[in-house]
């Protein structure tokens, strides 16, 4: 039997991986089934030279070229691919080796395989091919390995602890004894190596028959190598012996074709081991220099191969020492590890032993301080008893006397509430009393305000209800310490029952005495009530008094005013509008007397406050009706001659619209100035009738007889004023509005004629434009808006000024109003100019003279236009400071006209009438002269 096939390894399908195309490397099974594969891969082909450690990558290049499987059958069933090439690369022969390989599986029945699969190289196919090719040709060794490798599929024969040597070490060993096994040569029923075996000395006599079977390439190629050597060194001996050395030439050829075939056989081998020389050199360095010299006797080999048998001793010779060389070296490795693992056991032991030994010793003290612990556990518990008995009865005896105390105390807290109950009595009084001290103290800084101007009464009010505070401060010192003295002892109480009842007895008599001295202070103050209430009494008819006396100087202010001819100005704050949530007023205090104080949060000390003072300030409770009650003196006065003129101005959204015309959709209630001005105007006058010219382009007089017709006018008015909204006012007046009533009339009593005029203009609002956030038409309108009223400023200011120069013209807004401002007596002939101009313009708008001027100053009282709120009363306050001279009436003018003409046509009456007595009086001068110039030359004396 062949050595080889007893331990002929095999692969079983577990060899193959289950997924059929590569080993997974990681797999350490893996490696061992590649392992396997290899192996019997080598054994079958020994020429395939395939590394035991062959990657996948190359066992997957062996594999897929289709030759390995042909020559796998051919190896298994030799002689079923007749031929076939060395190991190709190009894939068309692999297609060829492939379908002669599946077409070599047809003829002898085995399972078809899919040729595209193994064309495209698909590792399971081949795996699978592999398989059948073993189940059918390798049946004996499978079957006398079978039991035991069964259950142990693969032996891994390159490891050292193996009992036989691997078969793949053995073939790289002896390239030349790689022949197939008797297995394999029974199976397929040649034994080539018969065919090979003859008897010494009979090579010459050898039969023609029997060398040409020799002679066959099978029987050659089959043939294993010791055999073919046995051939070649018994004819080389037979022609030895033979001393003309000569052999027949059959033998020869047969000579010739066994050389030939173990020369094919040698430089396979020197092919293989230049191969594992490689492989060596890559691997192992140390072996570098051997394998050179392994290398150069293959080299030497291939050249000398003229001398078989020379060669293949050389190279036989190599081979077993470096198999020696090999043993020795695995030998000593083995020794070392043997050696290692035994200084591994000695340890291990020793470890052992120490570890066995310390874990005595400590078990030993465990249990010594453990029986300690034990001990002393039970003496501390003995000891732990005995202290809780002990304590368990000072507890009781602790908690009874808790008991008790708590009892005490319980009892002096009932006593000490009931003290503190008649106690809070006493407070609850003195406090009713102190609201009472209050009340009169709020009354009496009542008082105050009203007794301003009766000081020396009201110091001593102050200086009696001093006395009375201090009798109250006393009371309440007096108080302060009782309550001291009360809470001292009341400390007291708590740690000394007895001196706490005693305490509490004065604590009483305290209160007691609090008491009368309470009721006699209540006394005091009720004297005190009555004493003040005259008093006060007294100074309320005082303050009567001082307002009719201040209604009075007012009066005369005004009058004083008229005399002067100051434009009016009255302040009105508007209320807040519903909805708006931040209600702090930037208007601190409105007297009754025109004053007024506003507060600008911008500002610091005293330039946060500011006060002003104007004809008269209507606060944001203000009716429509009181504010016309005021103005309604002007409206009389326009019939009277006088020319009017009522202006609202100031900043956008603080009420000068609602002021002057009332809110959208307005009641009776709530119309302004315009509508009940109109109304008084024509509920006094019966007619008018002359129509006038206007400063305004496009302006145009129209005829009217009752309020209704006014209303109509101003209706259309009110359309074409431009309106809009902005951040500020959602119903904004982006014109300025002016209605001018001019009123003729005849004076019936002196049957002299008036003219005059009455204007009611709303002035558009002056807006910071970053506040009401307008752009655009807005934008430029606001730029118009706050031109034309900075030139009302500057008017306002020339006059203020007394300047010369008034600048009338610098805007329509100041050309209309100009009769309404303008300054009389220190007109300068500049003025008188334009004046001339405007009553050729406007018709004699400014025929009356001076006019009566009222301002509504307008105010809004958010706290954020507190900044425009000032710098609008500030102009008010220079308004206020016009003189424009004594308003005069037409009639008056017209009066003084008409005696200057009668007084100039008697003036020049009496001049002719003086003339005619100077004439006269010359004529009757020259008749004396002439008679006596006769009575001379007659009578000389006469
Ligand atoms: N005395 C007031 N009582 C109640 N509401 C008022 C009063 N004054 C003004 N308002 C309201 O305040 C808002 C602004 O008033 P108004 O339109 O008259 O301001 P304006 O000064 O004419 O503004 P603009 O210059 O932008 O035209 C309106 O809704 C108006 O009804």
């Amino acid at each position: 039997m062949d050595p080889l096939a007893k331990d002929y390894p095999r692969i079983n399908r577990s060899t193959i991986s289950t997924n059929g195309d590569v080993f997974e490397p990681s797999s350490s099974n893996n490696a061992k089934q590649r392992g396997t594969l290899v192996e019997w891969l080598n054994c079958v082909l020994p020429d395939l030279n395939l590394p035991i450690n062959a990657s996948d990558e190359e066992l997957r290049a062996f594999l897929v070229d289709g030759s390995v499987l042909c020559r796998v059958l051919n190896k298994l069933k030799p002689g079923t691919i007749t031929e076939f090439g060395a190991p190709v690369s190009s894939s068309q022969s692999r297609s060829e080796n492939v379908s002669r390989f599946l077409s070599a599986m047809d003829k002898l029945g085995l399972p078809r395989f899919q040729a595209a699969d193994l064309e495209k190289g698909s590792m399971k196919i081949v795996l699978d091919c592999l398989l059948t090719l073993q189940t059918h040709f390798l049946p004996t060794i499978g079957r006398s390995n079978e039991s035991t490798q069964r259950d142990e599929p693969f032996r891994m024969l390159t490891s050292p602890s193996s009992a036989s040597d691997s078969k793949f070490q053995r073939v790289l060993r002896s390239p030349i004894r790689a022949e197939p096994s008797a297995a394999l040569i029974n199976h397929v029923g040649h034994k080539f190596h018969e065919v090979f075996q003859l008897k010494q000395g009979s090579y010459t006599d050898i039969p023609a028959a029997k060398i040409s079977e020799m002679m066959k390439s099978n029987s050659l190629d089959n043939a294993p190598t010791q055999s073919l050597l046995c051939v070649v060194n018994g004819i080389l001996d037979e022609s030895i012996e033979r001393k003309n050395g000569e052999i027949p030439h059959r033998v020869a050829c047969l000579l010739r074709k066994v050389v030939q075939e173990i020369e094919r056989r040698i430089s396979t081998q020197a092919e293989h081991l230049r191969t594992q020389n490689n492989l060596f050199k890559a691997r192992e360095e140390k072996y570098q220099s051997r394998i050179r010299v392994l290398e150069a006797l293959a080299a030497g080999t291939s050249e000398e191969a003229q001398s078989p048998r020379n060669n293949i001793e050389v190279t036989k010779k190599v081979e077993e020492q470096y198999a020696e060389r090999l043993m020795k070296e695995k030998e000593s490795y083995n020794q070392e590890i043997a050696k290692l693992k035994q200084e591994l056991e000695i340890a291990r032991r020793k470890h052992e032993e120490d570890y066995n030994h310390e874990a005595a010793v400590l078990k030993q003290e465990l249990e010594k301080a453990k029986r300690k612990y034990e001990e002393q556990s039970l003496h501390l518990k003995s000891e732990a008893t005995g202290s809780q008995q002990e304590l368990e009865n000072k507890l009781k005896e602790t908690v009874s006397q808790l008991t008790e105390s708590r009892n005490e105390v319980k009892e002096l807290e009932n006593k000490q509430k009931e003290a503190v109950r008649q106690l809070t009595e006493s407070t609850n009084k003195v406090k009713e009393l102190e609201s009472k001290q209050q009340e009169a103290v709020n009354q009496l800084t009542e008082s105050r305000n009203k007794v301003k101007e009766l000081e020396a009464k009201h110091d001593e009010a102050v200086s009696q209800l001093a006395a009375t505070r201090n009798k109250v401060k006393e009371l309440e010192a007096f108080s302060e310490s009782k309550y001291q003295s009360w809470s001292k002892k009341q400390h007291v109480y708590h740690r000394f029952t007895k001196v706490q009842l005693g305490a509490l007895r004065e604590l009483r008599f305290a209160s007691d005495s609090i008491r009368q001295e309470l009721v006699g202070a209540q006394k005091s103050y009720s004297e005190d009530f009555s004493t003040l209430g005259t008093r006060i009494k007294a100074m309320d008819d005082a303050a009567k008094n001082y307002h009719s006396l201040l209604a009075e100087n007012r009066k005369m202010h005004n009058e004083l005013q008229e005399l002067k001819g100051n434009i009016r100005v009255y302040c009105r704050v508007r209320p807040f509008l519903p909805g708006v949530k931040q209600k702090q007023s930037t208007v601190e205090y409105i007297g009754e007397n025109g004053e007024i104080v506003v507060v600008n949060p911008s500002k610091q000390g005293k330039e946060a406050r500011r006060s002003f003072k104007f004809n008269k300030i209507y606060g944001p409770t203000a009716t429509q009706a009181e504010v016309f009650a005021d103005t309604q003196p002007l409206i009389q006065s326009v019939l009277d001659g006088y020319n009017v003129c009522i202006l609202a101005y100031g900043q956008t959204g603080s009420g000068k619209t609602y002021t002057m015309t009332g809110p959208d959709g307005a009641s009776e209630a709530e119309w302004g100035v315009n509508y009940r001005a109109l109304n008084d105007l024509f509920r006094i006058s019966q007619t008018t009738t002359q129509p006038n010219g206007l400063a305004v382009p496009d302006a145009s007089i129209h005829p009217v007889s009752k309020t209704s017709d006014v209303l109509d006018l101003m209706s259309i008015g009110l359309k074409n004023r431009a309106r809009g909204a902005t951040a500020l006012n959602e119903r904004s007046s982006r014109s300025h509005s002016v209605v001018s009533i001019h009123a003729r009339g005849t004076d019936l009593k002196g049957n002299s004629s008036i003219r005059s005029s009455l204007h009611l203009v709303d002035l558009a609002g002056s807006e910071r434009v970053d506040r009401s956030e307008v752009t655009g038409d807005r934008l430029k309108e606001a730029q118009h808006i706050n031109k034309s009223l900075s030139a009302l400023g500057d008017v306002i200011f020339a006059l203020a000024q007394k300047n010369a120069h008034v600048p009338y013209r610098n805007s329509k807004l100041t050309q209309v109003l100009q009769s309404s401002l303008v300054y009389s007596p220190n007109s300068t002939s500049e003025n008188k100019k334009n004046e001339k101009l405007m009553r050729n313009k406007s018709c004699s708008l400014n025929t009356g003279g001076q006019a009566k001027t009222l301002m509504f100053v307008q105010l809004n009282p958010d706290i954020g236009s507190a900044t425009e709120s000032i710098s609008t009363l500030k102009f008010a306050e220079r308004v206020s400071g016009v003189e424009l001279g004594a308003a005069k009436s037409s009639k008056d003018v017209r009066d003084v006209r008409d005696l200057m003409e009668q007084a100039s046509i008697l003036v020049s009456s009496l001049k002719d009438t003086i003339a005619e007595k100077d004439e006269e009086i010359e004529r009757l001068q020259r008749l004396k002269d002439l008679k006596n110039m006769s009575t001379g030359e007659q009578l000389p004396t006469s």
